[in-house]
């Protein structure tokens, strides 16, 4: 179990389930983060691929570290939703014991959802892998200056980009930041891969959806300091002729699949899509 230990009741949910499950002759491991709040024996990260199943109490940003945790072994993910918005988590607290006895009886269904591999290029040699559910986003590190970002697609130069970044997205990371830079919505059912600048400079620039197998390479042009992070969570600082290939990973994030529709339902609540300014009249 990994858990937001910033949320006393994430905790104690994660406590009164270990007792649940251990009741049921499972047994219970914690993320070392977790044991620092409770009494159960702790799970080095090494061994997250030992587990049946990983249930993550928090919110998104709880799921995307039990998904770093476990993206090297597929392990099944359930999220339990102890957040603010949730959108990737499956379950509430209060569907939890029926999702598990599903899971335990062997119910349940896995939606395997597209990862990306970012491979940082210095002097022509790899020098780091980072691997995301949501995205990989190239960016500027200072505040004050405007960086140009060249992208080629398969060989192929694209553009430049005047802009504060660029995002690649898979279809699960299309509703997060790729959403609040204006790129599109994809069902994360699709495989695809969504190119998508921050704030670019320019009226000609629209998203891309490309090819799940699309290899893309990003490269700082103007001078400044430039990041490359992945989901968010993990980050590097790049140095001048740096390049990053960004392409569909071999590994894939399990979810287990607690509501059928699950996705359009999100879209529905989370988002405010079915919100309607003139009613249901129409
Ligand atoms: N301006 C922005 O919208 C912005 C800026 C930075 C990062 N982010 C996103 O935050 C993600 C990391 O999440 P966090 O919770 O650790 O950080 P966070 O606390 O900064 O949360 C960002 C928000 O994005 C939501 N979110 C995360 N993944 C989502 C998804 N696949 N679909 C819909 N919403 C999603 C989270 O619920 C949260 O409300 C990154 O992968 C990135 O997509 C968004
Ligand atoms: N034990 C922990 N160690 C390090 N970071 C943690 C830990 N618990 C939570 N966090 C981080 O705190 C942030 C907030 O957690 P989380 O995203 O789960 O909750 P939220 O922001 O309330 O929900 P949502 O992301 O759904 O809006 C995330 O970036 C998460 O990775």
């Amino acid at each position: 179990m990994v858990t937001n230990t910033y949320r006393p009741d994430a905790i104690e949910a994660a406590v009164g389930v270990a007792k649940w499950l251990r009741a049921r002759g499972n047994d219970v491991w914690v993320d070392s983060d977790t044991a620092r709040h409770v009494e159960l024996p702790v799970v080095r990260n090494s061994e997250f691929g030992e587990a049946d199943l990983v249930v993550a109490f928090g919110g998104d940003g709880t799921l995307i570290r039990a998904v770093h945790l476990c993206a090297d072994f597929g392990t099944p993910i359930l999220g339990v939703y102890f957040g603010r918005f949730g959108f990737v988590t499956q379950c509430t607290h209060e569907y939890l014991e029926s999702c598990l006895t599903d899971f335990l009886e062997g119910r349940c269904s896995i939606e395997s959802r597209m990862m990306l591999d970012a491979e940082l290029m210095r002097a022509g040699q790899t020098v780091a892998h980072l691997s995301a559910l949501n995205e990989t986003v190239l960016q500027r590190a200072v505040v004050a200056r405007m960086m140009t970002f060249q992208v080629t697609v398969d060989g192929h130069v694209l553009t430049s980009y005047p802009a504060d970044g660029i995002i690649v997205a898979t279809p699960t990371g299309s509703t997060a930041y790729n959403l609040s830079a204006g790129g599109p919505i994809l069902d994360p059912k699709v495989h695809a891969l969504v190119l998508t600048a921050i704030a670019p400079h320019t009226l000609n620039s629209r998203t891309l959806v490309l090819a799940a197998e699309s290899e893309i390479v990003l490269k700082v042009q103007s001078h400044g300091d430039a990041v490359l992070s992945a989901d968010g969570q993990t980050r590097l600082h790049l140095l001048s002729g740096d390049e990053v290939r960004v392409r569909k990973s071999t590994r894939m994030t399990n979810l287990v699949s607690v509501q059928k529709d699950d996705f359009l339902i999100k879209l529905g609540q989370r988002l405010l899509w079915s919100y309607s300014p003139v009613g249901d009249s129409l």
